[in-house]
Parts: C-alpha cells; sequence; structure tokens
C-alpha cells in the first residue's frame, strides 16, 4: 500500500507502506500509481515526495513475488511515469533504499538523504546512522531490470555504476552523495527537509532532471574497461551468470540511446529471471535468514530464549584460531582477555593481534582501540569475564583440563565455549560445575574473516547459553548456525564424506588436478586437494591418528579397509612423506617455496599414486568430471539428510548456510541440499544407490533414511521437507 495526503499546502505526500522494509509489492506499486496519478491531477499540488514508513524507504521489489504469477502494474512504466512528471519529486531516503527502491528514486527528479556525522560506540568508529543505498539484485541472481543497469551509469559515469551493479553492494548516504547518486544529505528529519526541499523547487525546469536523458559520460577505451570489467566478474564468482549479464547491460547503457539500453536490459532480465540461479540466490536470501530462528529437538527456540549480555570475554590459546577469535571479539567491541601459557607464542600473538586489528580497520574502514585487549599468561586473568572461548590445541586431554581449571577460577554464571571443530562438547561440559553453560563455538579459519560460526549445543545446554552464543556470532558479523553435538558437527562431518570419496577416486585412477577441475568448474573457489594443501594436511592427519585410523604399517588388503569399511590411507602416507600442503612447498601439488601459494602439478605425485596403485593391485580407469561431482558432492549431501534425520540440523538451510559460508560451497547454487531438490531427489537417490552397488564396502554411499522417505512422499519441494521430518520425529 502507499498513503496519500498533501502537506505544507502544496506537496503532495506518498508514504509506501509495507513492512518491514516497504518492498515494493504488487499493492504498493499500485499505491504508487495511484497516489502519483492523484498528485499530478490536483492542481494544488506543485510538488511531490515519496518516502516510506517507520524509518525505511524501500528495500526493492518484493523477493516472495518473484516465484509467482506476476500481478499489479509493472515497476518500470511506473518509475517511467514519475519520470516524466510535469512536476517535482522527490526521493526522501531514509534506512535503505535497495534494487528497485533505488531504481524508484532514480526515476524521482531529486534525492535527499539521511547521514549522521561520525558515532563512537565502545572502541570502534563506525558510520552506522545512515541510509544505504544500492542494487544488489546480482546478489539475487538477477539485474536491476527497473531501469537502474540504464540510468545509474547515466548519473554517475560507467566506472562507477559497474562497480555498484556487478557486486551489488550498498554504500552509505555520504559515499552515494560523493558519487552523485544523491543531490543532498541532511542529519535532520529527512521527509522533513524534503518536503522543504520540494517547495523550493516548485516550477523549476525538469529538463536537466530526467536522467533518462543523460548521455553517459564518455571514456576513451570503452572496450578494455568493459573487457576488465568482464574478466573481473567471471573470476569472482565462477559460473554466476547474472553479474556477466550486468556488465552487459550497462555496456548497453554506454553504446546505445536509452530505449534501446532499455530494450536490452529486459532482454537480459529475461534470461535471468527464470534460472536456477536466481531461484538458488533466492532461496539462500530466506534461509539465511532462517537460520536465526534457530531451534533445538528438546523445545528451546530463538525467540523465547533470552540471551545474556556479554561485555567480557577471554579466549585461552593464541595459535592461529584464537588469534583471530581475538580480533573477532574486539571488532565486536566487547573488551577481550586473551590468554596463552606458552611464552613465545604470547609474545608473537601480543604483536600478530594488533597488526591484524590495524589491518582490518583499514579494511573497514573504521578505527579500532587495541588498549580493549589485555593479554596474560595465566589463566587467572579470566576470573571476572562473561564468556570464555577455548580454543587450545585440538586434544581432549588438554581441553578436559582447560574446562575443569575454568570452571574452578570462573564466575559460576560465566559461559563456557570451546572451538573444537569435533570434540564431544558434552564430555568436556561434564567436566565442569555447570554443564548447562557449556557451548560449542566452532569458528572457521581465519575467525576473524570467515562468516560462519557453528554454534553446537549439548544435552545439557541452556536455551540461554546457546541464545547468548547465536546472539555474541551475530555480533561478530558471523552467520550464526545452532548444531548439534556429534563428531564433525554438521560441516565436518559432511566434509569427512567428500574427502573420503576424493581419496578414493585418485586410488581408482583420477588426478588432484582432474578432481579440482571438476569441483573449480562447478563453482568452489578451490578444488578439494588444493583446498587441502591450503589448510594443511596434517590437521586431518592428527585427527585421522587420535581415532586410531592413520596406521601405515598395514598393508595388502587391510592397508584399505578399517572397521570393516574402505579406508584410503594415502593422505596418510603424504604426510608421513612430510608433505603437509604449502607450508612444506609440497602436498597434493608442488609450490615453488614453503609457503608458496602457486599450486603447480607434481610429477613426483603421479608416480607415487602410479606405485600406490601397482602396489595394492588396482587398475586405473577412466574418470569423469560427472562422476567426481556426483561422488564427491552427492555422498556429502546424503551425509546432510543423515543429519536432518538425527536432529543435528533443524533444517536444510542450516546446512545451505554453513556450505555457502564455511566451505566455499558457490552461492549461485544454493547450498547442497538446495542443490539435490534442483538436481531431483530421486535421481540422487538413483546414483548414490548406482555407486554403492559399485563399491559395497562404503556404506555411506546408501541413500539415507530421510532421502528415500521424501522421495516416497512425491519428493516434496524444499521448503516442505521440515513437515516430513517432523512428522518422522513426532511418530517416535
Ligand atoms: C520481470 C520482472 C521485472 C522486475 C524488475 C525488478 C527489478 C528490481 C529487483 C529488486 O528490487 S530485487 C530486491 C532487491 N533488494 C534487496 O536485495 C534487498 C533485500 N533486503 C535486504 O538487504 C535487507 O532486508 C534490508 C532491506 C537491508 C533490511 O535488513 P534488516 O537486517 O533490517 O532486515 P532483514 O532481516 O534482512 O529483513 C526483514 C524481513 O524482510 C524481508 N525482506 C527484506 N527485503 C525484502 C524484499 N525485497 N522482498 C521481500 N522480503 C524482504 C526479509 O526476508 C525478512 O523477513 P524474514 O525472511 O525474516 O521473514
Amino acid at each position: 500500500m502507499a498513503q496519500y495526503r498533501r502537506v505544507s499546502g502544496s506537496v503532495g505526500l506518498i508514504t509506501l507502506q509495507n513492512p518491514p522494509v516497504n518492498a515494493l509489492s504488487a499493492s504498493v506499486r499500485q499505491g504508487i500509481v495511484d497516489s502519483v496519478k492523484r498528485a499530478l491531477g490536483d492542481q494544488k499540488v506543485k510538488s511531490v515526495v515519496i518516502c516510506g514508513q517507520n524509518g525505511v524507504f524501500c528495500g526493492g521489489a518484493d523477493i516472495r513475488e518473484f516465484g509467482r504469477q506476476m500481478s499489479g502494474p509493472p515497476l518500470v512504466p511506473m518509475i517511467h511515469d514519475i519520470e516524466a512528471a510535469n512536476k517535482p519529486v522527490v526521493a526522501a531516503i531514509e534506512g535503505s533504499a535497495l534494487g528497485g527502491g533505488l531504481e524508484l528514486a532514480l526515476g524521482c527528479h531529486y534525492r535527499i538523504s539521511h547521514s549522521k556525522a561520525v558515532v563512537y560506540h565502545c572502541f570502534i568508529m563506525t558510520m552506522s546512522d545512515q541510509a544505504k543505498l544500492g542494487l544488489p539484485e546480482v546478489t539475487l541472481g538477477l539485474l536491476p531490470a527497473a531501469g537502474g543497469t540504464q540510468r545509474l551509469p547515466r548519473l554517475i559515469g560507467v566506472p562507477a555504476a559497474l562497480n555498484l551493479i556487478t557486486t551489488g553492494r550498498h554504500v552509505t548516504a555520504a559515499e552515494a552523495l560523493q558519487l552523485g547518486i544523491l543531490d543532498h544529505v541532511t542529519e535532520h528529519n529527512t521527509v522533513d527537509v524534503a518536503v522543504k526541499f520540494a517547495l523550493s523547487v516548485t516550477g523549476e525546469s525538469l529538463d536537466g532532471r530526467r536522467i533518462s536523458s543523460f548521455s553517459c559520460a564518455p571514456l576513451s577505451d570503452l572496450d578494455s574497461l568493459f573487457e576488465e570489467a568482464m574478466l573481473k566478474v567471471r573470476s569472482a564468482a565462477r559460473g554466476a551468470i547474472a553479474p556477466v549479464a550486468c556488465v552487459q547491460a550497462v555496456r548497453a547503457a554506454a553504446t546505445l540511446p536509452y530505449a534501446q539500453g532499455m530494450e536490452r536490459e529486459k532482454e537480459l532480465m529475461a534470461t535471468l529471471f527464470h534460472s536456477g540461479q536466481a531461484r538458488a540466490l533466492q532461496y539462500f536470501f530466506f534461509a539465511q535468514r532462517a537460520v536465526g530462528r534457530w531451534s533445538t529437538p528438546s523445545g528451546a527456540r530463538w525467540d523465547t530464549s533470552q540471551p545474556r549480555p556479554v561485555r567480557k570475554a577471554a579466549v585461552i590459546g593464541l595459535g592461529t584460531m584464537g588469534r583471530g577469535i581475538t580480533v573477532a571479539l574486539a571488532q565486536a567491541g566487547l573488551s577481550v582477555v586473551a590468554v596463552e601459557t606458552h611464552a613465545k607464542q604470547l609474545m608473537e600473538a601480543t604483536k600478530a593481534v594488533p597488526s591484524m586489528l590495524k589491518r582490518g580497520a583499514v579494511r573497514g574502514g573504521t578505527t579500532i582501540e587495541p588498549d580493549s585487549i589485555t593479554y596474560s599468561q595465566n589463566l587467572q586473568a579470566v576470573a571476572d569475564v562473561d564468556l570464555v572461548i577455548e580454543a587450545v590445541f585440538e586434544d581432549m586431554a588438554l581441553k578436559e583440563k582447560v574446562f575443569q581449571q575454568l570452571s574452578i577460577i570462573c564466575k559460576p554464571d560465566t559461559l563456557l565455549c570451546t572451538n573444537t571443530s569435533s570434540l564431544d562438547v558434552d564430555h568436556l561440559a561434564s567436566q565442569t560445575r555447570h554443564p548447562e553453560l557449556v557451548v560449542g563455538m566452532h569458528f572457521f579459519a581465519p575467525a576473524h574473516v570467515m562468516k560462519l560460526l557453528e554454534v553446537v549445543y549439548g544435552r545439557r545446554s541452556s536455551p540461554a547459553a546457546v541464545a547468548t552464543a547465536m546472539q555474541l556470532g551475530k555480533k561478530m558479523g558471523k552467520v550464526s548456525v545452532a548444531v548439534g553435538n556429534c563428531r564433525g558437527f554438521a560441516g565436518n562431518r559432511m566434509l569427512k564424506r567428500y574427502l573420503e570419496q576424493a581419496f578414493f577416486l585418485l586410488e581408482e585412477g583420477a588426478t588432484p588436478e582432474l578432481v579440482d577441475r571438476a569441483l573449480e568448474e562447478f563453482g568452489f573457489p578451490m578444488g578439494v586437494f588444493r583446498m587441502s594443501d591450503l589448510s594443511g594436511l596434517d590437521v586431518g592427519w592428527r585427527v585421522r591418528k587420535a581415532d586410531g585410523l592413520a596406521d601405515t604399517s598395514l598393508t595388502g588388503t587391510s592397508a584399505r579397509v578399517r572397521q570393516g569399511c574402505r579406508y584410503s590411507p594415502l593422505g596418510d602416507l603424504l604426510c608421513e612423506h612430510g608433505r603437509f600442503g604449502q607450508k612444506t612447498g609440497r602436498g597434493w601439488y608442488q609450490y615453488d617455496k614453503p609457503g608458496g601459494r602457486v599450486a603447480k602439478s607434481d610429477p613426483w605425485l603421479h608416480n607415487f599414486l602410479d606405485e600406490y596403485r601397482a602396489r595394492h593391485g588396482l587398475v586405473p580407469r577412466c574418470i569423469d568430471q560427472q562422476e567426481v561431482l556426483e561422488r564427491c558432492l552427492f555422498v556429502l549431501i546424503n551425509e546432510g539428510f543423515q543429519i536432518l534425520e538425527e536432529g543435528i540440523a533443524a533444517g536444510p538451510e542450516d546446512i545451505d548456510a554453513i556450505y555457502v559460508f564455511g566451505y566455499g560451497w558457490p552461492r549461485h547454487r544454493g547450498g547442497p541440499m538446495f542443490y539435490a531438490d534442483m538436481v531431483g531427489l530421486e535421481r540422487v537417490v538413483e546414483r548414490l544407490e548406482r555407486y554403492h552397488q559399485a563399491h559395497p564396502d562404503v556404506p555411506y554411499l546408501q541413500p539415507s533414511g530421510l532421502l528415500r522417505r521424501l522421495v516416497a512422499n512425491g519428493s516434496p519441494p524444499i521448503h516442505k521437507w521440515r513437515n516430513v521430518i517432523k512428522n518422522r520425529n513426532s511418530q517416535l
């Protein structure tokens, strides 16, 4: 809806009303069309202001309408009519003007927005109280098809428009003013200022105010500008089609008259609108928000659990993870006690952490007060903190000891969190006096950069403890996903199956290059072997040794079998050769030096694989990309269904958010569970069964019970899976 009233005698004020973000639903568009008509037809009205209710201008087109039959007045002619009006129309932008919201504002003759001077909160300087503007359609697999690709370059120039449209980034009102998107910013009430402004421009000529009549500022070398832009978008998101279409649409603005440019925009949008990528990205938009509405099998929920305030936190262990967590906490404005019992490691951390903070501040355009962190070699320093995150070496005996000590030293209500990536959170809780205050906070390296946080609730974790960890994650800018306690939790448990298949494929005749190429063409930034080299092969080796798996003294058939199942010792053998990946300059690939980044094919590795196969009587066969994808991805997906079945994750959105934010799953494919839905659950079952027949010694290739049940229920779409899971759980 849109409300219309006349204010200050001669200004028609149109207020968009569609909480929470005033999205341009059919009824809002109808409201705008009707109100504009009324304003233009009313002789008493000399100028018009468009604003949004509750301090938000407009969050863009209503994304929920995209999957349905479109109705109501279309955006393009609506915006065209506003621009063509013979009375000045002013956009009063508070909160957000995004997507169709900004395109609506670009159709207005003037744009005024809200910007407050720099504010300080805790130790961090931000520009928080400012409107945000942008054309984020590309992040939804679309392009700004309500004239955005044609008006923005005409207003601010081709290079700046290309940047905004292809990245979808939001800019603050201050930056938008600098770029020329806004005519004016104010620290006062934006709508009042816009109304006064509208009165002041009454009767002035609008000839120079209609952006569609502008020409793009000429540029000397358009071809190389667009070639460069195309290369950039192609390497930023492999295989994503929307960024490419965005570049093509902006090119049309730079080279064609407006009307033809609009035709091109429409054509390009038509190719995107019904694409699988658009569906995946729009699903993921809502999935991201759904993970915040967490619940646990014991009935704890996001809306009934009260988080505790956390002002002062401690980090125990200042290795790579601990340092990153310290930085993330400080960046969130908390006071941090950083504890490391080894003097040398502590000294290194006192140098590394401030420089990480500095780099982060430069990147984020903020300043940070390093005094918010105190360092100590003594665990007693955590006595008065509200929350502790333990990040010591991944060793149960060591962690047990730390938790026993923390339980004595800390205040009785201090939340004790562990950053373990796979160990038993319940067991650690049992070492403390208040197991209800123990949860896992599983960060991903580098912890101050990666968006994902798995919040692991144990059997006895209280709802308040889960809510506090979830909220703290959000405060640190993370996407927090609540998961249950099992070996590897959700993400690493699924990863284990994926890695196993990759090793098996090498045994059967593939090379790291072939496997990685298939996965990178699918859209992962790095294939499994390049990724292992980056994160260090010794990490998994240590875990396998702790699990009693990495025994390379075994010979004959038993070398490749553990607990009755197929096992590949390839990763263990590489580690025994001192090949830990990038850090040693050798892994699945070779690097020019230890710490080198550029992976090169390694003849040694190929010989090693040949010898290994010969030793075990394995006859290499031709493996194609389809098999690589199906074996690696379907087994990972299958484990995802098992995790849903067991209630370790509450819904498919949780798993998808974990994989996109923590494991590089291409966002335009929606996440592993969405991908399964797109491929078709029946097909996933059929392929898994086929591979299981061929490899009966790999039990994880057998389709999970939930996957089979979903197929038996007619393969409902992903948003209905929770019902099938719920029905099953209620029968138990
Ligand atoms: C052939 C057809 C031609 C059509 C041409 C179309 C051209 C235009 C296309 C578009 O405009 S696409 C939409 C572009 N806009 C966006 O991408 C903005 C999306 N929203 C946001 O970034 C944020 O929501 C916000 C506006 C910055 C506000 O953030 P905040 O953190 O305050 O709230 P959220 O939790 O994110 O959202 C609250 C609530 O609102 C729902 N929502 C937000 N935006 C939209 C939207 N555009 N459409 C529908 N719903 C929206 C969001 O999902 C949340 O609800 P729940 O999911 O929690 O129920």
